[in-house]
């Protein structure tokens, strides 16, 4: 069984728990209150800058050139494809850009970034996938499964967004790490794969904190 195979499968309650989550069924059925999905918006807009400065981490460290190329394009994806669909919510929803990127991280917003970039920092190519992954996989699954929703992909407000992660362009950046992250399984030991799976596992439970924290708007208690 490929790698990948294993740890989505270990992953699978927390990744259920993500995709039936009332902010994940409120942007599928058009129910979200906007107000939670602005507040997404701008919270996501702080924690893809740290997942670039990651991916830019991953070209510096990649060992050949195909690797780089890979982070490179995944880099340029989300600076300049999934940011600019955060920008032009902004400008439609009336944050002006300014705000944007003032915008003061919360606690999950921070935790989650923080441990990304801890993990990616211990140096291996493999660490730094594991823990990036469960962000590019489970948003191109959670599109594909919302665009299933009669008049998801339409909606007025919701529409742009389910299309985006639906996307052929936006699920490559998750089969290229996929592949990758496979590749580098490959003659590890069974510790160095619990190692990888926990830091797989941990990034999936902030992914659905991440959810959960832009429902309830949560914000720093003091
Ligand atoms: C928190 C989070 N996780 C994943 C993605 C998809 N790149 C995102 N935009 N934000």
């Amino acid at each position: 069984m490929p790698f990948s195979e294993r740890i989505r499968k270990s992953a699978d309650p927390i990744w259920k728990a993500s995709h039936e989550h009332p902010f994940v069924q409120g942007i599928g059925h058009g129910t979200l209150d906007i107000e939670s999905f602005k507040f997404f918006m701008a919270q996501d807009y702080k924690y893809l800058i740290e997942y670039s400065r990651v991916m830019a981490m991953g070209t510096a460290l990649a060992p050949d050139l195909e690797t780089m190329s890979g982070f490179a394009e995944a880099l340029d994806d989300t600076l300049n494809m999934e940011m600019d669909l955060h920008r032009s919510y902004a400008e439609r929803l009336g944050i002006s850009r300014e705000e944007l990127e003032a915008t003061v991280p919360g606690p999950v917003t921070l935790a989650y970034s923080s441990y990304m970039m801890a993990e990616a920092q211990k140096g291996s190519i493999a660490e730094l996938i594991a823990a990036i992954l469960p962000c590019a996989w489970s948003y191109y699954e959670i599109g594909l499964e919302l665009a299933k929703i009669p008049g998801a992909t339409e909606h007025e407000q919701y529409g742009e967004w389910v299309r985006m992660y639906a996307s052929d362009e936006f699920g490559e950046i998750g089969y290229w790490l996929i592949r990758k992250l496979d590749e580098l399984a490959e003659g590890k030991t069974e510790a160095e794969l619990d190692r990888l799976e926990e830091i797989f596992l941990n990034t999936s439970r902030y992914e659905y904190m991440f959810w959960d924290m832009a429902y309830k708007r949560e914000k720093w208690p003091v």
